[in-house]
């Protein structure tokens, strides 16, 4: 299987028309690797029809393993047992079920009157009349068999439950809170006006949950044979709304960035005081501080007394329990795997380099291994450090570019659509990449500066090894990082890769750094990235004034 082939199946925008004639040769690269890269894509494949858990589990049962699983439902105390042979079926019926179900997911569901979890998008039908157009927009997609985040998150949102929910990076959490989304606006079809909002902290991640909803509400009607309209709150549609120009009881679900919907509402040209169903995604993120007081006007903003709140990341600290806990009714609380790893489809590494020098040197290692395989995102911790690294790389005649807060959105737009039909193999970037986005075949995460924090890390590795596949990150770190780094060691060991016994004991941390990492003090400014040798940068700095002074002397006439 072509690795492009892996990295665009089943992509959020379709892109199949000329992707062959596209393909890059990444043997360029990886020649000497050619017959690992089959043998990796072959894994893939397997591991990719793992993904749907319920055939796992059906496969575990055949293979006798059903046993031990039932024998560990009565030893918990469960009340389970079912006569007929434990075969966790498509449809859930029971508690017994469910408890088998979650384990198998590692799902640890709690609150009050939990719903039982679906085992089948199928399932939906019989217990929520689901509608069956927006079952075959589903199917149409590719998705036949929902993800453990979604079999669960489903029943708790179509039951009008609170959710927080927490699940690895690239397990299906859109979808999760996207599918209940659509067929409540169904359900309530005779109302008009905006029901829906979603909120999502960067404008890419909003352009990819629009895209994905748009797909899901296709050809889907309501009365008078209105179709379901979906928005993303773009520069021009805020305009429009502001203007009058489109009335904003126009939309039924409407996807967001924080700061765009608040100058908008608060313009008085969308009311969300109907809103009926508030999703925040990568829940942590909107309520740090950098957008909590955002988030708080939107919450404020959308008085219908009946508001349903749901919480999506795939990491969700302590404090922001609190904040959820404190916000929503009776919630349900959704954790699938650990809260605090990484997925554990991802290999993880940590490279020390010594000093910023070795960072550059460890790159082209890579290259000279043939580890460095496309499709590879690299992120770096400031917008000028992702520049110089892309002048570094670009030298080194790597097809490479670079995402960044200070490039337009059109730029933004055109390099991830290049990235994703795989016409660009390297993409360079800062955190504004590191949240939500899915790039489905991305083979290597290199984190050329320690990200800030454990939850920085989870997200930006997140952006390989997903839908099931395999990646890989790798994490390099200077003698400045000695502090920094613990907290990666930390995600690694939940994660259950193995770690030296060297690194597990350099991962404790006392309290003083604790605090610092907490006060983003552990990470010291960086020296400039270039492998130029001082000496030889001051000779071309020198010569650069002389030439700059020539001509100043000539146009002066001297
Ligand atoms: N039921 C399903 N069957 C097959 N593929 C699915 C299913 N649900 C989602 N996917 C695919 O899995 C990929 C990851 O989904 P998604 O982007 O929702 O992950 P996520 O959990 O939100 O990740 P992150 O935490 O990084 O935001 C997407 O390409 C999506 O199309």
């Amino acid at each position: 299987m072509d690795i492009f082939k892996v990295l665009t199946r089943g992509a959020s925008v379709k892109k199949e028309t000329g992707l062959k004639a596209k393909a890059a040769d990444y043997s360029v690269i990886n020649e000497k690797n050619a017959n690992h890269k089959k043998d990796n894509n072959e894994g893939q494949i397997t591991k990719e029809l793992d993904f749907f858990r319920n055939k796992r589990i059906i496969s575990e049962v055949e293979n006798g393993k059903e046993e031990k699983t039932r024998e560990n439902d009565l030893n918990e105390g469960d009340d389970s047992g079912s006569e007929d042979g434990d075969i966790i079926k498509p449809v859930i019926t029971n508690a017994a079920e469910a408890s088998a179900l979650r384990k198998s997911y590692k799902g640890n569901v709690s609150g009050s009157d939990v719903p039982l979890p679906i085992g089948s998008f199928e399932d939906l039908i019989s217990r929520f009349s689901f509608d069956k157009r927006l079952l075959n927009n589903l199917v149409e997609n590719g998705f036949t068999e929902p993800t453990p985040i979604q079999s669960e998150c489903i029943p708790v949102a179509l039951n009008n439950r609170d959710i927080l929910a927490c699940g690895p990076t690239g397990s299906g959490k859109t979808l999760a809170f996207l599918i209940p989304l659509v067929q409540q606006i169904i359900d309530d079809k005779h109302t008009s006006g905006l029901k829906g909002l979603i909120i999502s902290p960067t404008k890419e991640l909003a352009s990819q949950i629009f895209i994905e909803c748009f797909k899901l509400s296709h050809k889907i009607f309501l009365e008078k044979k209105r179709p379901l309209q979906v928005a993303l709150l773009s520069k021009s549609l805020g305009a429009k709304l502001k203007n009058k120009v489109i009335s904003d009881k126009k939309y039924d679900i409407i996807i967001s960035t924080p700061l765009r919907l608040i100058d908008v509402v608060k313009k008085e040209a969308l009311d969300l005081s109907r809103v009926k169903h508030l999703i925040f995604d990568e829940a942590d993120k909107l309520f740090d501080k950098t957008f909590v007081e955002q988030s708080d006007d939107i919450l404020s903003a959308c008085k219908e007394p009946a508001l349903r709140k749901a919480m999506f990341s795939a990491t969700i600290p302590s404090s922001v329990e609190e904040i959820a806990q404190s916000i929503m009714m009776d919630p349900i609380r959704v954790i699938i795997g650990h809260k605090e790893a990484a997925n554990t489809n991802i290999e993880q590494k940590l490279i020390f380099c010594g000093n910023e020098e070795g960072k550059l040197i460890a790159i082209r290692q890579l290259v000279q291994e043939g580890e460095f395989k496309p499709p590879i995102i690299i992120f770096l911790e400031s917008i000028a450090r992702a520049k110089a690294l892309y002048h570094e790389l670009m030298y080194d005649r790597i097809n490479v570019d670079v995402i960044h807060a200070e490039r337009t959105v059109l730029q933004r737009d055109r390099i991830i659509e290049r990235f994703k039909s795989g016409e660009l193999w390297c993409l360079i970037c800062t955190d504004v990449l590191a949240r939500g986005i899915d790039f489905k075949g991305v083979n290597l995460v290199i984190n050329y500066d320690v990200p800030e924090s454990s939850q920085a890390y989870v997200h930006r590795i997140g952006r390989t090894g997903r839908a099931g596949r395999s990646g890989k990150a790798v994490t390099f770190y200077t003698k400045q990082d000695s502090v920094a780094i613990k907290p990666i060691i930390n995600v690694m060991k939940q994660s259950g890769c193995e770690v030296s016994k060297w690194m597990d004991k350099m991962a404790k941390l006392t309290k003083r750094e604790k605090e610092s990492i907490k006060n983003g003090k552990a990470h010291t400014e960086r020296k400039q990235i270039t492998t130029v040798p001082k000496t030889d940068r001051i000779k071309r700095r020198r010569q650069q004034e002389m030439i700059v002074a020539s001509k100043r002397r000539k146009n002066e006439g001297l």
